[in-house]
């Protein structure tokens, strides 16, 4: 049984005139992958943001490893849909950027963050800066940062949503693998249906704003997932589950 990681109880958010979220609980495993799925504006941002502890909420509380760290930052890392790089720094310095703030020294920092170079598809692109690579990899890079800032608990939202289609399968392909090599726990924000299923071990339904959970559905597929899982009766049967879930949303 994998330790609880991450437990989101009973939050509730309302900014003035607008309540945003209703009573959300979740859970996270050491080395998991849980999705967060639900339509634009429902309150995705804003739970992240208090699971991150940058908002505070109006009830409810957030457990790391069994403590409250409700309202405080630090044990989690964040990656938004825009990868965030800093323009005029390298992409190795880029990524050891966490390292940096920590205090490690420049030499060591870039030797810790290069070694995940070759893992995170970016080998041989040490010294080139952001502008110079393409979206994918600028993604990868920034995820790279991430993960350098807290091996803890990763929280991605909707990392990939500004990259065209074919870039964005492989980057959900390259995730699953890497994800697993890494034994990172993930939460990810998206309301991609199938991006949900191919990642995630759990997806969180979410409703209109104000957000409820709607449904919690495990995904029992093998890893490592196929391409084939597509067409797969289970895949398709889970997929049905979660779209009939937003057509009773209206
Ligand atoms: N600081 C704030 N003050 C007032 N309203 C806010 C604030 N932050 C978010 N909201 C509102 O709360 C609602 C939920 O926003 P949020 O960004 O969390 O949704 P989301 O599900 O992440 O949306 P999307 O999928 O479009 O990114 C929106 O109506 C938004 O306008």
């Amino acid at each position: 049984m994998k330790e609880t990681k991450l437990k989101v109880n009973q939050i509730r958010k309302a900014f003035p005139n607008l309540p945003t979220l209703q009573n959300i609980s979740l859970e996270l495993s050491e080395s998991q992958f849980v999705s967060v799925l639900g339509p634009s504006g429902c309150g995705k941002s804003t739970l992240f943001s208090i699971i991150a502890g940058l908002a505070s909420p109006d009830a409810g509380e957030v457990l790391i490893d069994g403590q409250s760290v409700t309202g405080r930052p630090g044990r989690v890392s964040f990656m938004h849909q825009k990868d965030l790089l800093l323009p005029w720094k390298s992409i190795l310095d880029n990524a050891a950027l966490p390292l940096f703030l920590q205090g490690v020294s420049t030499g060591e920092a870039r030797e810790r963050a290069q070694q995940y170079f070759h893992l995170f598809g970016l080998a041989g692109f040490e010294n080139y800066y952001p502008a110079q690579l393409s979206g994918g990899m600028r993604q990868r890079a920034a995820l790279l940062r991430t993960f350098l800032f807290s091996k803890d608990i990763l929280l991605l939202d909707e990392p990939f949503g500004g990259l065209d289609a074919m870039t964005r399968q492989s980057m959900q392909h390259w995730l699953m693998e890497v994800v697993q090599e890494l034994k990172a726990s993930v939460l990810l924000i998206t309301h991609d249906v199938d991006e949900s299923i191919w990642l995630s071990d759990r997806v969180y339904v979410l409703s209109r704003r104000p957000a409820v959970v709607k449904k919690v559905v495990e995904i029992p597929l093998k890893r490592p997932r196929q391409l084939n899982l597509f067409t797969d009766a289970t895949y398709i049967a889970l997929k049905e589950t979660i779209l009939d879930c937003f057509q009773r949303d209206v």
